[in-house]
């Protein structure tokens, strides 16, 4: 069934497990993404940026938000694990208005480049429109970058546990996303990933609510030299270390956010059935292992963050 992204989380929460929030912006990923979910009977969140509700809507936010929801609907409305909807980075008035529209499960409302008083303001409108339409909200604290050598590199302000509590009481979030020394994309650490686990331990202790753990990735690296092997250059790049990502979820991460990995397994599948077969021409064939390395991918990190049989 098609559900409220807060119903996943608070019983993820509960029951100390995180579930998947998975990024979209296509059918393709969408079909391997609930290939996997079935497979391991775990609740799924599918999440979209604003890049890609403009990508989908060729142009306009609300077509490209109308289009996930009826898309996602289809598969959620047929099957028996849940499945939510949610927007995620929402920064732009306009988009998150036009998910909360369109039906989405939940929004996030991204003001973390603000400061404290004016993100707890912008947040506040938020939760407000949002929860009057029955539409769960996250929020994030910190900025998201890397650590090196323990110190937090330049840009990223790693999240305050006491600024957590009080934004929370003032915001009423339903789910909050510290910022605890990841980031975004395939190149997260230069050296030794390390995540601040005192932070996290004492924003869950403070606040007991889901938590979200953005710039997940873990950068398979079965995936990496697949991609290498057919003409990719992905050097340097690193994610968080599948034993890290487990203790965040034994420190009360419920929600972990994962676009970067299933980017670089399809196009790992895509390079190789390319390479492979220069005579193919039909979409539905040289998809196919793109699909299925996205459903591998999804799979294993359904088992590792112990959603699978919750659904
Ligand atoms: O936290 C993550 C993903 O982290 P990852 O890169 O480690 O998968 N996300 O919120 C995904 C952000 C995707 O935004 P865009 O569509 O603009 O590229
Ligand atoms: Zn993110």
């Amino acid at each position: 069934p098609y559900v409220n992204t807060k119903d996943i989380l608070e019983k993820a929460n509960k029951e100390y497990y995180a579930v998947a929030a998975f990024n979209i912006n296509n059918l393709e990923f969408l079909q391997a993404i609930v290939e996997g979910g079935i497979e391991k009977k775990s609740p799924l969140i599918i999440e979209t940026s604003e890049g890609a509700m403009k990508y989908a809507g060729m142009g306009d936010p609300l077509r490209g938000a109308s289009l996930f929801v009826k898309m996602v609907r289809e598969f959620a409305d047929s099957l028996d694990i849940p499945i939510a909807l949610h927007l995620d980075h929402g920064k732009n008035f306009k988009y998150i208005i036009s998910a909360i529209k369109a039906g989405y499960s939940s929004v996030m409302i991204d003001a973390s480049d603000k400061p404290l008083e004016e993100n707890i303001k912008t947040t506040k409108d938020i939760v407000r429109i949002a929860h009057a339409a029955g539409v769960s909200v996250e929020a994030e604290l910190g900025k998201l970058a890397g650590i090196e050598d323990n110190v937090a590199s330049a840009e990223s302000v790693l999240v305050n546990p006491d600024e957590a509590k009080y934004f929370v009481e003032e915001t009423q979030v339903d789910f909050l996303a510290p910022a605890i020394g990841t980031s975004h994309g395939a190149f997260k650490f230069k050296g030794e990933a390390k995540l601040d686990f005192d932070r996290l331990k004492k924003v869950k202790e403070l606040t007991k609510m889901p938590l979200v753990l953005h710039g997940a990735s873990s950068v398979v690296q079965e995936m990496v030299e697949i991609a290498e092997n057919y003409g990719a250059d992905f050097g340097g790049s690193k994610g968080v270390p599948s034993d890290i990502l487990k203790e965040t979820v034994r420190l009360g991460i419920n929600k972990v956010n994962t676009d970067t990995d299933l980017r670089m397994a399809f196009v790992a599948g895509l390079r190789e059935f390319l390479q492979n077969n220069p005579k193919e021409f039909d979409p539905r064939k040289y998809m196919e292992t793109a699909k299925t390395y996205v459903k591998k991918v999804v799979s294993d990190r359904l088992e590792l963050l112990g959603s699978a049989n919750k659904a």
